[in-house]
Parts: C-alpha cells; structure tokens; sequence
C-alpha cells in the first residue's frame, strides 16, 4: 500500500560532547535510526572543514540506509558537498534564498525564529520549508538561547508550514509541546547524552505521536507531504 511522508516526528541534533569520535557518533546515530529517527541533523560548532565534511558524508550515508533525513546546520555549501537532504540557517547564518540556489527545489531549508512571528512570516516569504522556535525549556546545550512561550505555535499556524520545538525538551516535557501545536520535537541532550538513543527516541514518540497525527491537519506547505 502506498505511504505517506510528512515533515514531522522526532527531530535529533547531534553534539561532538557526545559522540567525541566517528566510531561513537555512528553508533549513537544508529541506534536512534533503531529507534524510529526519521530526521537529523548535524551540528558540530567545532569541527574544522575537513572532519565535518567525512562526518556529514558519513552521516549522510547511514541515514539515507534507514530512510532518515539529513539536515545539516549552518552550511549550505556543505550540504551540498555532503549529498545531505538540507540546511538549517540561524538568523545569523545566510540567506534562504542562496541556499535554495545552491540546493536546489527539493532541499528543506529550516528557519530559526526564536519566538518572533515576524521572523516566522519573513522565513516563509524567503522559502523555509519548516520553522523552528525556542528554546522552549532550560537547555544545557544552550542556555542563552531566547526563550520562546508555547503558545507560539497556536499563532503560527495560520503560516501553514511545519513548526520545529527546540530547547530543553526531555520526553517527560515532549508531550506538552505537541499538545501546544509544534510538528517536530528538536532535541540535542534528551536523545544523545543517554546511554540509549534507541529507547530515547521511542519514548519521545510514545509521548507526541496523537498530537502529531492532530497537528498535521493544519499545514499547507509540507515538501515531504507526497505519497511515496
Ligand atoms: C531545528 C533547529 N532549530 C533551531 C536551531 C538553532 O539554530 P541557530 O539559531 O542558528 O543556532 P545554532 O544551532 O547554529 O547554534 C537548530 N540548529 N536547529
Ligand atoms: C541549538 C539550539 N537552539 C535553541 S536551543 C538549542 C539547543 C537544543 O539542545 P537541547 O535539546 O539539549 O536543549
Ligand atoms: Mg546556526
């Protein structure tokens, strides 16, 4: 029977605090693959050009063999280099439409919008494919992220496109946030600081997957929306 994809589900966030070498980010990658992850990325704020290239490559590898998604933060050119699905770009990191130059129509570009429906409204107009607010919680892998209310995702939706949370999101704290609308839980520590990102990520999707499926009802926008 035909499936149906959608930009939405668990959305795990690598971090070199976690995975010091190649050996250990692909195990904890494939184990959250084990566990259902549909969606990546990566991020690496300290890498140099040369390993984050072979880690991206890597990366794109093992996700694409389980039907997972790679996002890669920050970089557009290094998307492209590394065969991934995409690019994340901060309010500080580039512009949307180069990136969709150089990516072409079938890339997902993401958006940082911190809690700014402006930025929100902006991202779209320059071609996002999804949006990503917070942080939402006390995030130890950013603690002086801004801080977003989750009530941004009810006013977001009238936007039509898929919504990321991001910041400080444990399973415990996952349910909450679909309920208050967001398509995607981002997380960095909930999944890959645990010794099992398999189960992490089974837990996060037992505690958002009705409000999910609910959520869905409402974008308009979605690049994976296709039957495959
Ligand atoms: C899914 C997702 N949402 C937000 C961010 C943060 O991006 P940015 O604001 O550019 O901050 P850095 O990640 O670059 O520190 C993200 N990476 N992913
Ligand atoms: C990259 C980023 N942007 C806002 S909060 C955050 C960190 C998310 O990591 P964690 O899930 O460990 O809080
Ligand atoms: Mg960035």
């Amino acid at each position: 029977m035909a499936e149906t994809a959608f930009l939405t589900g668990i959305y795990a966030i690598t971090d070199p605090r976690f995975m010091a070498d190649d050996t250990q980010l692909l195990e904890k990658v494939e184990s959250a693959l084990q566990g259902g992850l549909r969606l990546l990325q990566y991020r690496d704020k300290t890498a140099d050009a040369s390993k984050a290239l072979r880690q991206a490559r890597l990366l794109a590898d093992l996700c694409h063999s389980y039907d997972c998604l790679l996002i890669i933060n920050d970089d557009a050119e290094l998307a492209r280099a590394s065969l991934a699905d995409g690019v994340h770009l901060g309010q500080g990191d580039g512009c949307l439409r180069h990136a969709r130059e150089l990516l072409g129509t079938d890339a997902l570009l993401g958006r940082t919008c911190h809690s700014s429906l402006d930025l929100a409204h902006q991202a779209r107009q320059d071609g996002a494919d999804y949006l990503a607010f917070g942080r939402c919680f006390v995030s130890g892998t950013k603690p002086l992220a801004p801080v977003a209310d989750l009530g941004i995702f009810k006013q977001a939706r009238p936007l039509g496109l898929p919504c990321v949370a991001i910041g400080g999101i444990t399973p415990e704290l996952a349910g909450q946030v679909a309920t208050a609308g967001a398509h995607m839980i981002a997380a960095v520590e909930g999944i890959f600081a645990t010794a099992n990102p398999a189960l992490a990520v089974r837990q996060y999707h037992e505690a958002c997957a009705p409000s999910f499926s609910f959520n869905l009802n409402e974008v308009q926008h979605d690049p994976l929306s296709r039957t495959l």
